[in-house]
């Protein structure tokens, strides 16, 4: 029933105004599914190739589409991914491109759910998912890659981790972000936005600290749940490998330094995540800060959503790339006990299902996340329910966020 019966690839535009492929998935019951592949600014060195979008395009009809039409089913993701790693046959999606290989890859899902008549979650997570919904970590001030003379930390991210369900807390980063303008504006602070919405104004990393703080604590006391706040440190952007340092304008701290310097904000502001605190391939790093603030990994298997209170989150995005074998490496070093899962980092479902098992299995906590370049697209709204993750960091404000975030309350309203 769910036999791919004709695939259709174009270029569509991104939220940077960027190309970027659209997939059209078609089967011969009918069964439709469309998706588009986001794209990151801060992209980790290991990540999966992601090519000019008319080349991809090009690619993926001469290699992965022949593979797939006529000859695989769309309800078989595991067929259909397999089917992608072959026609690309280098390990990394450099022949046909990890966007080409994203999109086809979701919006084969996609098509196989519309046969199945089930919700996209439901056709990935099974009917006997959990019952949860995961905290979404919303951007509220950034700079970094994401926006020029702007703080240095990437992302402050605001994280309703007492909010009593995903439609409050949804509505809770937007008020974060509302009230950080009116602070901002009453200090005389003009500020633009940055690539994924957040603010990006002209201030140091201590006072976007402080106004992040103010505004979560007056949000929270206004909405009577607790809401705590994180990081992205995009640390690998700060790095200077000939220095052996991180720089931060005209400031630089050693590794000792900047381990140092993430435990005390940790301590100062209560976090409850950072993501790379450390350059991507500083296990050694990432270790050593996760023995000092991050209490170890859960229990395996280990239920409850949300934040244990003794431990904070120390993410790898650019130091895993939703790779498993980076994770396995993770693991055993002890490195981190969250990782972000970018399908676009790996280029299929299954293989970004593979590294959301592995660290479960290990008690990391699995993020899922948009990429800073993203369309109304919406299936990791659906792959974070499916796989019951512990968190989604998909932004606050913006289009190309609120088709994530609103298909979140979509989906908790058995709407969708
Ligand atoms: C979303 C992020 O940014 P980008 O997509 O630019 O990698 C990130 O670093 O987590
Ligand atoms: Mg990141």
């Amino acid at each position: 029933m769910t036999l791919i019966s004709s695939i259709a690839l174009r270029r569509v535009l991104d939220s940077r105004g960027n190309a970027t492929v659209e997939a059209d998935v078609l089967t011969e019951s009918g069964g439709f599914g469309r998706a588009a592949a986001p794209s990151g600014a801060s992209t980790g060195e290991h990540e999966a190739i992601e090519l000019p979008a008319g080349e991809a395009i090009a690619a993926a009809r001469e290699h992965a589409v022949p593979r797939l039409v006529g000859e695989v089913y769309a309800g078989n993701q595991r067929a259909v991914d397999a089917a992608l790693q072959a026609a690309d046959g280098t390990g990394n999606f450099s022949e046909i491109g990890a966007n080409s290989a994203v999109a086809i890859s979701m919006a084969a899902a996609k098509a196989g759910a519309d046969v199945l008549g089930a919700p996209l979650y439901q056709h990935l997570g099974g009917t006997f998912r959990g019952e949860s919904f995961p905290v979404p970590l919303g951007n509220v001030v950034g700079g970094g890659e994401h926006a020029k003379e702007a703080t240095h930390i990437q992302e402050f991210l605001a994280a309703p981790v007492g909010a009593p369900s995903v439609s409050e807390a949804v509505f809770a980063n937007a008020a974060v972000h509302a009230r950080i303008s009116e602070l901002l504006d009453d200090r005389g602070i003009p500020a633009a936005k940055g690539d994924e919405g957040a603010w990006a104004p002209p201030i140091s990393d201590a006072e976007a600290f402080a106004v992040v703080g103010e505004a979560v604590d007056d949000v929270a006391s206004d909405l009577g749940f607790e809401i705590r706040f994180g990081l992205d440190m995009a640390a690998a952007e700060l790095y200077d490998s000939e220095a052996d340092a991180y720089v931060y304008g005209d400031q630089t701290r050693s590794t000792a330094e900047q381990v140092d310097y993430v435990a005390e904000m940790v301590d100062e502001y209560d976090l409850v995540y950072v993501e790379d605190p450390l350059d991507e391939n500083d296990y050694e790093g990432f270790a050593e800060l996760t023995e000092r603030v991050g209490g170890g990994a859960s229990a395996p298997g280990a239920s409850g959503r949300g934040p244990r209170a003794d431990r904070t989150l120390i993410c790898g995005d650019d130091l895993f790339v939703t790779n498993v074998d980076r994770l396995r490496d993770g693991i055993d070093a002890g490195a981190g006990n969250a990782i972000l899962i970018k399908p676009n980092q790996i280029g299929t479902l299954s293989d970004a299902f593979d590294a959301i098992e592995l660290a479960t299995e290990n008690g990391y906590e699995t993020v899922v996340s948009h990429r800073s370049g993203e369309t109304e697209d919406a299936t990791i709204a659906h792959l974070a329910v499916a796989t019951d993750a512990g968190f989604i960091k998909t932004g606050t404000v913006g289009g190309e966020r609120t088709a994530k975030l609103n298909e979140l309350v979509r989906i908790a309203d058995d709407a969708v």
